[in-house]
């Protein structure tokens, strides 16, 4: 089988930190290539480099044996790659329509609009995408704005795409629906690259998988020889147990207890109280509520009735400072805009919840805000150069984790964490679940918010919610079957 996309040899420093030193991959004409690696092993670099929004220091691409185009040339690159990222690049205040067309206008003159969106309509239909023209892309679903991304790129005449962590916001049957179309795409001869941290999605989808590690390529392998194990040991460069969560009981005061809450349009009537000691799960479909539940606890969205009191005091509805000042630490559904500040320091931002107590009068004193940042990169094992970095240069999963930092960095009463370990890998996720149980042994409650089963299994109970409402409280020792069952409204 011939070679589609090729980088050799490819090296990029950004200052002191050497992102990819002498790394390859070599993707097969029409097959499905996973591309894995620890958080910070240069995979996203390289994703930039192969669709030509940076140069590399040294070594090449090259596409179908032909070099790649002058990174100025963007219409070339784009009949060539396309990527998926986790992040859109969709513009929410146009249409899918506008989005789809806007930026190709062949004539200067005045835009058709009609003719815009009949060329949307019927690319729409050509890739079977079920969504309206001229809905606003900001109204759009995940699910719906990468299948207006994928025709986008098909649309430029784009045989290799790139999808870059593409199911870490889709629940369990919209990423039935992504695999179908992806079999699909493949069908027809479409090239891929897959970059995920589930790696059950790598044997599910790919035939081919390379790992990186430390910038480097570690191996390339056909998925179907590649043991489990052995792949997770490419990764990290030793054998790794899978996690075990402990087991314990939970004490019997209330640290967290939401009453009677009510939001239209997401959440209806729910109770829901936390133990000092407990670990309780809230689970279900993209539509569930369980989301905006949780931004609810912790301030970031105010119901329409009801209360959320900590150690029995109410809590000032929708007002985050006031929810951090009564005792909650939370990790975000969405770091980048509620997460982190990517200008500031890693430091900063990892103890920004403290601020108040690390130095009299409410200044803070940089030796002991350097001590404490140290302490939690080390106890998380966050790659970076040290404290003084900005979060924004972080890989994504390192940023993940000095997110989860600032949440525990104060020692919360009560841990609320959304979609805790996404974008974050096989060792890291083993960390971050540990240091919430061990926030939990040290008194606080938890509640965790996920579509992964994995994370939910660290949970002492588990609220399954359905359109809005908890309709069922299951008790640990579910198999993964009964849970998915109930999350999917089959079983009750
Ligand atoms: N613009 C930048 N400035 C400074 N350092 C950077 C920049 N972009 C990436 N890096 C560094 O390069 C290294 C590789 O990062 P990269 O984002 O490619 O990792 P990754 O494999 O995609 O990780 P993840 O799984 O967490 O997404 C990291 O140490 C990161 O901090």
């Amino acid at each position: 089988m011939s070679i589609h996309v090729e980088a050799r040899n490819v090296v990029k420093r950004f200052g002191p930190t050497t992102a990819l030193n002498g790394a390859e991959i070599a993707i097969a004409e029409g097959e499905t290539h996973a591309l894995v690696g620890r958080n910070g092993a240069g995979k996203s670099t390289l994703v930039s480099i192969l669709t030509g929004l940076q140069r590399p220091d040294a070594g090449e691409v090259r596409f179908s044996g032909e070099a790649a185009p002058a990174l100025a040339d963007r219409d070339a690159w784009r009949q060539r790659v396309a990527c998926v990222y986790q992040k859109s690049t969709i513009i929410p205040a146009l249409t899918v329509a506008e989005n789809l067309f806007l930026n190709r206008q062949s004539d200067k003159g005045r835009i058709n609009w009609r003719a815009l969106r009949a060329r949307a309509r019927e690319l729409l239909d050509t890739y079977e995408v079920d969504v309206d023209a001229q809905a606003l892309a900001g109204d759009l679903s995940v699910e719906q704005r990468q299948l207006v991304e994928i025709a986008r790129a098909l649309s430029f005449g784009a045989r290799f795409i790139i999808l870059d962590e593409p199911t870490a916001r889709l629940d369990g049957p919209a990423i039935e629906r992504l695999f179908a179309r992806m079999r699909s795409l493949r069908e027809q001869g479409v090239t891929m690259m897959y970059i995920s941290h589930h790696l059950d999605e790598v044997y599910q989808i790919c035939q081919t998988v390379t790992v990186f590690r430390d910038a480097r390529h570690v191996t390339t392998r056909a998925v179907a020889d590649l043991p489990h194990d052995e792949l997770v040991a490419a990764m990290t460069g030793e054998a790794t147990a899978a996690y075990e969560s402990r087991v314990r009981t939970p004490g019997d005061r209330l640290v967290l207890e939401g009453t009677g809450l009510t939001l239209a349009g997401r959440y209806t009537d729910v109770d829901l109280s936390v133990r000092s000691g407990e670990v309780v799960g809230l689970a279900g479909s993209a539509s569930s509520g369980k989301v905006g539940l949780a931004e609810t606890l912790v301030g970031l969205r105010r119901a329409d009735t009801g209360t959320v009191a900590v150690n029995g005091a109410r809590v000032r509805p929708g007002d985050v400072p006031a929810a951090m000042r009564a005792g909650l630490g939370f990790v975000p559904e969405d770091r980048h805009h509620e997460g982190f500040v990517p200008l500031l320091s890693v430091g900063e931002n990892a103890t920004f919840p403290i601020a108040r107590k690390l130095g009299r009068f409410g200044v803070v004193s940089p030796s002991r805000r350097r001590a404490k940042a140290e302490e939690m990169i080390e106890s998380l094992d966050i790659k970076t150069e040290g404290p003084d970095q900005p979060v924004g240069d972080l890989s994504g999963g390192n940023a993940q984790k000095v997110v989860f930092a600032r949440a525990l960095v104060d020692d919360p009463t009560v841990l609320v964490v959304i979609n805790p370990t996404a974008g974050v890998d096989v060792k890291a996720k083993q960390a971050l679940l540990g240091a919430v149980e061990d926030a939990v042994e040290r008194g606080a409650g938890a509640v965790v918010v996920s579509d992964e089963l994995d994370d939910l299994r660290i949970c002492d109970r588990v609220l399954v919610m359905f359109h809005g409402r908890v309709v069922k409280d299951v008790p640990r020792g579910w198999t993964d079957h009964e849970l998915v069952a109930v999350m999917e409204g089959i079983e009750d």
